[in-house]
């Protein structure tokens, strides 16, 4: 991961250092400070941006912070602007979603700043629109979402969204494929998007560049940084580096909350591991961090499809998740089981077998981790199964926590590496919401008055 020449300084400082990485700016292995983010200093040091910008937009597309756009005007004054939200997909992340959007409001309301109009909410049991762009009120959308009153197509919501005087965002929570193919209806109507879903990131490539030249060509913010890293500022890190001129070398990391619980916890570091792989797996899905189908998780193809999106970011032109290596963790028995339930009921006749990996590496006194990476310069991808020395930061992970290394021309001795919870509702909620008010500051700003 780092410089070879600097590991031997690994040492029982370096476990040390390594253990409380979250909490030090210190590198385990070369002892120098670290550019370090956790969930709370999203608004990170990494500031302003060059006016020499060498980066093409091409790879950024319509995608990024600063792209011109053109946005509804409203006549109202900037002040109390506010956006109209359709929220698709009311599960683990949409419901906590909008729970988080009735807070921000509260918050909003008491400053007599713009809040999120909410007006219309789809779920798989119902689809419900306010007729007259009233917002829903959020202490009962649930019972609300339920009466059904709307009807269920993207091309009905996309015309309703359109003809409001106010800027719109649709907020995609589900992992949903047709949702995440129907984005280009939307943006084409100026239709901004915030979502945590990979699909449309990780599409095959001719899908995903239609996605992201909709969004181009409209101008219309198509955000997406709980896609990776849940809230981590993992995608906005990136685009930053890229736009202050920086030349992306690696990406590197255990990209799935899924995967660091189940190895943090099935190949522990510092003792042998004793539990049985179906029975962490089954504590990662009860504790929200699987997709909606664990085997999205356990076949490899969720982190693959975060590399995907990385990298694509990064300039590379992946064909899709499929096109590179890709360690899957279904046992063959089990790959044509027909449901997620059948699955998770097969997989306790395979933790014998599985457990033989975790010895093995437990002989070299390695733990085993489940780690993506992407090389710039050589153009290779994969996601893999690897075994790691106790000191390494990649053994010494926490609960459900990512941990994504740039290593950069800028950040070429000491990577810079963000770390922390890498799934679970709050914190994915917390990044899709971040989104939106991203959004909403670009609309704001574009319907300040102009000075000339
Ligand atoms: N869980 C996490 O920690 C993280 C999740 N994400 C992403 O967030 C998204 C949501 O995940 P999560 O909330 O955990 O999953 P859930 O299964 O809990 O929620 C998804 C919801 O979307 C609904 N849905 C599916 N298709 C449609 C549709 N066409 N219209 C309306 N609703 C639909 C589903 O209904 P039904 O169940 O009836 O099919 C379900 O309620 C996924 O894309 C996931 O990859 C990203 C980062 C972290
Ligand atoms: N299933 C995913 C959810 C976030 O993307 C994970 O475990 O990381
Ligand atoms: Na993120």
């Amino acid at each position: 991961m780092y410089p070879t020449g600097i590991r031997p300084v690994l040492s029982s400082l370096g476990q040390r250092l390594s253990q409380s990485f979250t909490k030090t700016t210190v590198s385990p292995y070369t002892g120098r400070f670290v550019r370090y983010f956790s969930r709370s200093y999203r608004s990170s040091p990494i500031r302003g941006l060059s006016s020499t910008l060498r980066v093409p937009y091409r790879s950024f597309l319509s995608t990024n912070l600063t792209s011109p756009y053109t946005q509804k005007r409203t006549t109202m004054s900037a002040q109390k602007t506010s956006v109209n939200v359709a929220v698709i997909g009311t599960g683990n992340i949409g419901g906590e979603l909008l729970n988080q959007i009735q807070g921000f409001n509260i918050s909003a309301k008491a400053a007599n700043t713009p809040q999120f109009n909410v007006v219309a909410i789809s779920s798989i049991e119902g689809h419900f629109i306010s007729k007259d762009y009233s917002p829903i009120d959020l202490g009962n959308w649930k019972a609300v979402s339920q009466t059904g009153n709307g009807p269920a197509s993207f091309e009905v919501l996309a015309d309703f969204l359109g003809k409001s005087t106010l800027p719109a965002i649709v907020v995609d929570n589900t992992a949903s494929e047709a949702v995440a193919y129907s984005y280009p209806l939307f943006l084409s109507k100026g239709i901004n998007i915030a979502t945590p879903n990979k699909k449309a990131f990780s599409a095959p490539l001719a899908k995903y560049k239609e996605i992201i030249d909709a969004s181009r060509k409209s101008g219309a913010l198509l955000m997406h940084e709980s896609s990776v890293g849940a809230g981590l500022p993992i995608i906005s890190t990136l685009k930053e580096l890229i736009l202050t001129g920086d030349e992306i070398l690696k990406v590197e990391g255990i990209f799935s909350g899924t995967m660091s619980y189940i190895f943090n916890n099935w190949s522990p570091n510092g003792k042998k591991g004793t539990a049985a792989f179906s029975e962490v797996v089954k504590v990662a899905k009860d504790n929200g961090f699987t997709e909606p189908d664990p085997r999205d998780d356990l076949n490899g193809m969720d982190v693959a499809r975060k590399v995907t999106i990385l990298s694509r970011i990064a300039g590379l032109d992946i064909e899709s998740p499929e096109a590179f290596p890709v360690h899957s963790l279904i046992p063959e028995p089990l790959v044509t089981a027909a449901s997620a339930d059948d699955f998770m009921a097969g997989l306790p006749a395979f933790d014998a077998s599985i457990a033989a990996v975790r010895e093995a590496a437990e002989k070299e006194g390695k733990v085993v981790r489940f780690v993506g990476e992407s090389d710039l310069v050589s153009k290779k991808t994969s996601v893999s199964l690897k075994s790691y020395e106790t000191t390494h930061p990649f053994a010494n992970l926490q609960h459900a926590d990512n941990i994504i290394s740039f290593t950069t021309k800028r950040y070429s001795t000491t990577p810079l590496v963000v770390i922390g919870a890498g799934a679970g509702a709050a914190v994915t909620a917390a990044g899709v919401l971040g989104d939106m008010i991203k959004i909403l500051s670009q609309v704001r700003a574009a319907d300040a008055p102009s000075k000339n």
